[in-house]
């Protein structure tokens, strides 16, 4: 385990089989419809490069690179979009995938921008929903596991830009906030 990390939440194996249950859960929606699954990056790269390889249908795969965190622990309610999608989303489905729905400020943004330009349908899956910190009212289609209100690193969660490599989810140790 790293240091830096007081516990762990999801070892890789409970992460593995949460992946699994959405990708069963996606498949079956998506089965007759020719979306596109757009990745928030950075933190939702180790979910998207898994769930994108166990959904077993034809779809395209994009990215957004969106922040709103900067170095802290607490949403500063201004969405950046540091990279857009590269194609048109006119009517196209559109799954979104994050890695956490916190305050929900990046999701509504991202959602009411997608349906700004005129995408067909917008879904949202992630892997973590912290509901108990929600400030904007948001719709989650696919969701993994329900977290406490604690702030949570590894498997493309970072804080401060770092922990995103951990194989797993855990909370940091106080010591390193201060
Ligand atoms: O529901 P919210 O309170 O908006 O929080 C969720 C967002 O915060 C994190 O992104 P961050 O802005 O830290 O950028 P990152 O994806 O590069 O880590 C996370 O990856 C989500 O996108
Ligand atoms: O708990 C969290 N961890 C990392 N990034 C986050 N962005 C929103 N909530 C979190």
């Amino acid at each position: 385990m790293h240091k830096d990390i007081e516990k762990i939440l999801y070892s890789e194996k409970d992460i593995e089989n949460i992946v699994n249950t959405i990708a069963k859960q996606i498949e079956k929606d998506y089965n007759d419809k020719d979306f596109i699954m757009v990745g928030l990056l950075k933190g939702s790269v180790a979910f998207m490069v898994d769930l994108m390889r166990k959904v077993n249908l034809d779809f395209s795969i994009d990215f957004i690179v969106a922040s709103s965190y900067g170095s802290g622990t607490v949403s500063s309610g201004r969405v950046n979009i540091q990279k857009d999608i590269s194609q048109s989303v006119e009517g196209k489905d559109i799954l979104i995938v994050e890695d956490i729905i916190d305050s929900g400020n990046t999701l509504d943004f991202i959602t009411k921008y997608l349906k700004a330009k005129k995408a067909k349908s917008v879904k949202l899956c992630t892997l973590f929903n912290k509901p108990d910190r929600r400030v904007a009212d948001i719709h989650i289609d696919y969701a993994g596991a329900v977290i406490p209100d604690e702030f949570i690193v590894g498997y493309g969660l970072d804080y401060d830009e770092k922990y995103r490599n951990l194989p797993y989810v855990g909370v940091l140790k106080p010591s390193v906030y201060s």
